[in-house]
Parts: structure tokens; sequence; C-alpha cells
């Protein structure tokens, strides 16, 4: 079995709670309140703005030109092609997609942010890999569940997020980025791999925690002038 098969086995229950999660579930069934939308719209272009750094600093972690040409093109596939299913939530909520950009993270997509950043800089190539892989995985997976339990059509106010995620496009991530962490196992030892694992089920668990986020409307203590809409 691969590394990364054996990663997805062990962080299952993870999955199989995401798929559950009531926000996750309002998408399936395109009902969710319009302040969980915007509260996720708000944080998710944020963190995507720091997946962006993270792939820079993958890039100067790269020994070899295909490495760094390999994350040059992710960055490009988040400015050009992240942004429909945010367009498509905003839609279903009734708001301009600029006025949810500028905003401060909320503590959980601060902590996931401030993991994967770490692990870009201080952890090994394999770690920083897997730290990544489940933003596309579960995403991946989310949208192959949802359409295979409530087979949406055009009609279904979220059918654009939903077939975007479940995509050839989402799948190539997930396989190019589960290609290399799994290239990368074969030359490693069990110490090494460990720590991947590690932080694969934090981003994992993240993950779960950043639907839980939107759907509470997850807030720091003390709300600052900036955070107003
Ligand atoms: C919290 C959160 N997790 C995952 C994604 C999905 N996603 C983000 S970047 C990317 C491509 C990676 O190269 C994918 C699939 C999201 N939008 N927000």
């Amino acid at each position: 079995m691969s590394f990364s098969t054996q990663l997805r086995k062990e962080s299952d229950v993870i999955f199989q709670g995401i798929f559950k999660h009531p926000f996750v579930d309002g998408l399936g069934k395109g009902e969710l309140p319009k302040e969980a939308l915007i509260h996720y719209v708000k944080a998710d272009f944020e963190y995507l703005n720091a997946f962006i750094n993270i792939y820079g600093l993958a890039i100067a972690k790269s020994d070899t030109r295909e490495d760094m040409q390999y994350f040059q093109e992710k960055i490009g596939f988040i400015l050009n092609s992240e942004i429909h299913p945010h367009n498509n939530l905003c839609q279903v909520a009734g708001v301009n997609y600029n006025d949810l950009k500028g905003f401060p993270l909320p503590p959980t997509a601060d902590h996931y942010v401030g993991h994967m950043k770490s692990t870009a800089q201080q952890g090994s190539m394999g770690e920083l890999l897997a730290a990544l892989l489940p933003c596309p995985w579960t995403y991946l997976d989310i949208g192959h569940y949802l359409k295979d339990s409530f087979n949406p059509g055009p009609e279904h106010p979220f059918y654009e997020w939903i077939t975007f995620y479940a995509k050839q496009e989402t799948a190539s991530v997930t396989t190019e980025l589960r290609d290399r962490l799994d290239r990368w196992a074969e030359t490693v030892g069990e110490i090494e791999k460990e720590k991947a694992k590690q932080a694969f089920i934090k981003s994992c668990q993240l993950e779960y925690a950043f639907w839980e986020m939107a759907y509470t409307q997850e807030k720091w203590p003390f709300t600052m002038v900036t955070e107003e809409v």
C-alpha cells in the first residue's frame, strides 16, 4: 500500500466526519444560512492567499526546475480557477465578492495557515506535501460525495461549487501531490514518515474545523473596527 493510501485510510474517520458536517450537508441540500456562506468566503479568500504564499515557500525549498515549475502551476490554479466556487457562494448569499476580501482570518483558519506555513519553513519537503494534501483531497472527496448523494442538476444552488470540486482538475492536483509524497516516502525512514503523517492528520482535523468555523461563524473574542462588514 502506498504511503498516501495509508494516510487516507488512517484519517478516514475525519473524512467521514467532514462529509456529514452540517455545512457540507447544507451544500448538498442547497440550504445554508447566508451568514455562514459569507463567513466561509471571507476566511477562504485569505486562506487561499496564504496557500499561494506557501507554494512560494515550497518553490524556495525546491532543488529542481521540475519542482519549481510544478508549484508555480499550482499557484496559477488558485489564482485563476478557485474564484469560481467562491463566486457561486457569493451569488447564493446575494453579496458582492469584492466586499468579502481583506478580512482577518478567524482563529481556526489562522491556526490552519500557521500550521502549513511553519511546516513549509521548518519541515522536510515530505512534511510540507503531507500538510498541503488534505486541502485538495478532502475537497475532491466532498465533491464526489455530494455528487453521488444528491445528484445535483444545473438548477441546484451549489451546482457549480460541487461540480468544480468533483472535476478532473481537482483530481489531478490531488494525484500529483500524492505521487510526489509517495516518491519522497520511498527515500526516507520511519521517523521522517511519522512526522509527515502527523502533519497530514493535523491538516485533516483543521479541514473539519474550518467547516465548523464557518458554520458557527467563529470569531476572535473581541471585534476590532477592521472586521465589521
Ligand atoms: C479550507 C479550504 N480547504 C481546501 C480548499 C480547496 N483548495 C484550496 S487550494 C486548492 C488547490 C491546491 O493546489 C484546493 C483544491 C479550500 N478552498 N479551502
